[in-house]
């Protein structure tokens, strides 16, 4: 049962390629997963997560930058990148081709955490 994921579960799978076709989680399910992944918020209108990485300098924030794109392609599912303040990253994530939240988004913020950690 979904309800019974952890981070481990998670961290463990690969996003799937997706254009459209693709279940959306509910705001609902979504609060759940983020149990687990307490590093990200369901953002207002329930169709987005994001974490925001405040680091000590722009070089840190632009490696995390880095190592997240690299991870994007790898998985070929693409966060929104904010840099600002020269040292704040924050990350959005949402699946494009449903206009809400999949569990690819899930999988990637698993990824995303280690990754940056
Ligand atoms: C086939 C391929 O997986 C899709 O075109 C991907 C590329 N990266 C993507 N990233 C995100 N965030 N949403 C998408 O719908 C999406 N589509």
């Amino acid at each position: 049962m979904n309800e019974s994921k952890t981070l481990t579960d998670w961290s463990s799978r690969h996003c799937v390629p997706c254009e459209g076709g693709i279940d959306r989680v509910s705001a609902d399910a979504a609060k759940r997963y983020l149990v687990e992944l307490s590093n990200w918020s369901l953002e207002e209108d329930g169709k987005q997560i994001s974490r925001k990485l405040n680091t000590g300098d722009f070089q840190t924030a632009v490696r995390h930058l880095n190592a997240i794109a690299e991870l994007a392609e790898a998985e070929q599912h693409h966060p929104d990148l904010h840099l600002t303040g020269y040292r704040h990253l924050r990350v959005v994530l949402t699946t494009h081709a449903i206009g809400g939240l999949s569990e690819n988004d899930f999988v990637m913020a698993a990824h995303i955490d280690r990754v940056v950690s």
